[in-house]
């Protein structure tokens, strides 16, 4: 049986669908505090807290749990630097307890969840595995932590684990049943559809002052299908190497916000109003991951890096979501 944290949650909601297409067996273990009811379809849910170790180890006294996949956590920047407590306790304490429950229960294998944050401002790009770790909020701080938490259950061989770095997830399931819905949301690829939806007047552009080549920043936009894909794989070389270690997902390639907005006006058919603003803090100019480890090691190779596959899928699911929510 495998068991999804935050499986009701934006990315963890397409692992499981994609392990349903599967025919696996699956657990979906949520709060549902982010995540939504209508994301997890056909599937088993236990509600709990992993902040409350009664509610993880009810999982794993009832079902024998072989993988674990770990996406429950906060994971606002801005929220972060703001609520310290919130933060660590949640992505760090949570992490504890699920890794205690997975001791207990003799539970081998989990993947987990990291970000392209804990590198901070990258020294060289595209950035890989072993750059030096500067975390500048307390976000990327508590999944560094949890980085090192797990490594020293893994010296103990306690676990296996693989920490997954993401840079920035987008995109939908492909056939647009589910796709990115966080409230609030603050990722620039929904607002931006949002904006083509009428929902929001007009985007806010954070700084066009960068050292970049139309002033805004760089990120490295990775196709969700592609990121869980890469989640399967990192499960079984784990199991069949009997080695835990870290890898970087991204796309090799960035694209800067105003690229972004021009990519949807194609995609959309519509104009995207937009205002330059303040730079928003904490922001590093150009985030581009090296995904050669994971491209070489787990044999991983994404297949939808265009830009325009990423927000068509993105928007198909976006033009489509009030009627399939309110739908159930
Ligand atoms: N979205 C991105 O671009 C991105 C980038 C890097 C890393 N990540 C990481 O990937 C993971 C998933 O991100 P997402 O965008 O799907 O987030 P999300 O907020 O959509 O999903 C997280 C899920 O975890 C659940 N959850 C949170 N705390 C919980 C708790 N204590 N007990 C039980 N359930 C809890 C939430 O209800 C939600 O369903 C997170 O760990 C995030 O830090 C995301
Ligand atoms: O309304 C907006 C929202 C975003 N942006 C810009 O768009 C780019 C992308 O911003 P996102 O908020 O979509 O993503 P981030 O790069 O800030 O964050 C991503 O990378 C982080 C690591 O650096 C974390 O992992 C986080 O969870 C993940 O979404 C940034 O340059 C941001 O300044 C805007 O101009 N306007």
């Amino acid at each position: 049986m495998i068991l999804v944290t935050g499986g009701a949650g934006y990315i963890g909601s397409h692992l499981v669908k994609r392990l349903q297409d599967q025919n696996k067996e699956v657990v979906v273990f949520d709060n549902f505090e982010k995540g939504h009811k209508w994301a997890v379809k056909d599937v088993q849910v236990v509600e709990g807290d992993l902040r409350n170790e009664k509610d993880i180890d009810y999982v794993f006294e009832n079902y024998k749990i072989d993988e674990v996949y770990h996406f429950a956590a906060f994971s606002l920047v801005g929220e972060s630097m703001k609520e310290p407590y919130k933060y660590f306790k949640n992505n760090i304490c949570g992490t504890l307890n699920l890794l205690n429950s997975m001791q207990k229960h003799k539970s081998r294998y989990i993947v987990f969840s990291s970000t392209a944050a804990v590198y901070g401002e990258p020294k060289i790009v595209p950035i890989t595995e072993d750059q030096p770790k500067n975390p500048t909020n307390i976000y990327g701080q508590s999944k560094l932590m949890v980085e090192e938490i797990l490594n020293w259950y893994s010296k103990l061989d306690i676990i296996r684990y693989v920490a997954l770095r993401y840079f920035n997830a987008a995109g939908a399931y492909s056939d647009g049943s589910i796709g990115e819905a966080h409230e609030p949301e603050t990722h620039l690829i929904p607002l931006v559809l949002e904006t083509a939806l009428g929902k929001r007047d007009k985007l806010y552009v954070y700084g066009d002052d960068y050292p970049t080549k139309d002033g805004t920043p760089i990120r490295d936009y990775i196709h969700v299908m592609d990121l869980i894909e890469a989640h399967i794989l990192a499960m079984k070389w784990m199991k069949e190497n009997e080695k835990s270690d870290v890898f970087n997902l991204g796309n090799g390639q960035g694209f800067t916000v105003l690229e972004v907005i021009k990519t949807a006006e194609k995609v959309t058919s519509k104009k995207i109003n937009y205002e330059v603003v303040e730079r928003r803090s904490g922001d590093p100019a150009v985030l581009i991951a090296s995904s050669k480890k994971a491209e070489q090691v787990l044999n991983w190779h994404p297949q939808h890096k265009e830009l325009e596959k990423i927000i068509s899928d993105a928007w198909n699911w976006h033009k489509n979501k009030n009627r399939k929510v309110l739908g159930g």
